[in-house]
């Protein structure tokens, strides 16, 4: 079974169909492209998948279990994180403290255990400490542990954001345009962490691209959206000189 199943989702807002039939599924352990110009529909999927949109049609399954009408939080405890393209972050808090943010919904032992600060609750806290660590090694992020956000050049911000959602052990990771305002040398740097996520650590990705290459190069699976419908879905080889894929994106070429 896939990790994911997208069955005949649709969605639309006062007369425009941002998504419609969207049927395909993402596989454990893949990298998955989600691509397609402005407007196609990218963005609502992924606030599909997340449980955003209430008035979605459809079904969105996940290891079998259908999310729609299931609540978002309950949709990122079950094992969905996101890491969004506008940094969602607390700019005034540490590198760390951000990181500890991103397992709040981890938290079991609740108010009054940690108010009494009981056994349950410290023990709790120091798994949380020694997970946030261990993703702060995974990213590099150690000579930053105790800097605010705030004071951290953007490439390092967009680690922080990728370092918060993988707090949460995501069984999979939503990636809204993770190179969006990066430089080439940043751009590389992220690449490569996304790769060695699905190989250290298995965790299975979905990403949305806009540039090509990137996409091409690095995802096991693309999946082309236009309009809201898919018009291509396959491994990068097969998408490569679709004609289809190429007329979506006027004048644009896919780089071999
Ligand atoms: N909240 C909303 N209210 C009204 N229309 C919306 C809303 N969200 C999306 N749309 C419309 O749905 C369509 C798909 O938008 P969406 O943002 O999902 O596309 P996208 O592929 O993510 O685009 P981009 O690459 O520009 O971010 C567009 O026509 C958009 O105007």
């Amino acid at each position: 079974m896939a990790l994911l199943e997208l069955d005949n989702v649709g969605l639309s807002f006062s007369g425009v169909r941002a998504l419609d039939g969207v049927t395909f599924s993402i596989e454990a352990g893949a990298l998955h492209a989600v691509i397609g110009p402005n407007g196609a529909g990218k963005s609502s999927l992924f606030n599909c998948i997340s449980g955003i949109h209430r008035h979605m049609e459809g079904q969105v399954r996940l290891e079998g279990k259908e999310l729609r009408g299931v609540e978002p939080t309950e949709i990122a405890r079950l094992g969905v994180a996101r890491m969004f393209q506008n940094l969602a972050l607390f700019e005034h808090l540490t590198v760390l403290e951000n990181l500890l943010l991103g397992r709040h919904q981890r938290y079991t032992s609740g108010l009054l255990g940690n108010l009494f600060w009981t056994r349950t609750a410290r023990a709790e806290e120091v798994r949380h400490r020694e997970k946030a660590e261990e993703v702060i090694d995974f990213l590099n992020l150690e000579h930053f542990r105790w800097m605010p956000v705030a004071v951290l050049p953007y490439g390092i911000r967009k680690r922080v954001e990728l370092g918060r959602a993988l707090c949460m052990e995501p069984k999979l990771l939503l990636l809204d345009e993770p190179t969006a305002g990066l430089n080439q040398e940043e751009t590389e740097d992220m690449a490569n962490y996304l790769m060695d996520l699905r190989h250290e650590l298995g965790v299975t990705q979905v990403l949305i691209g806009h540039e090509l290459r990137f996409v091409m190069d690095l995802a096991t699976q693309v999946t082309v959206l236009d309009r809201g419908r898919v018009i291509a879905n396959g491994p990068p080889s097969t998408l490569r000189n679709d004609t289809r894929v190429l007329s979506a994106y006027v004048g644009g070429t896919v780089a071999a």
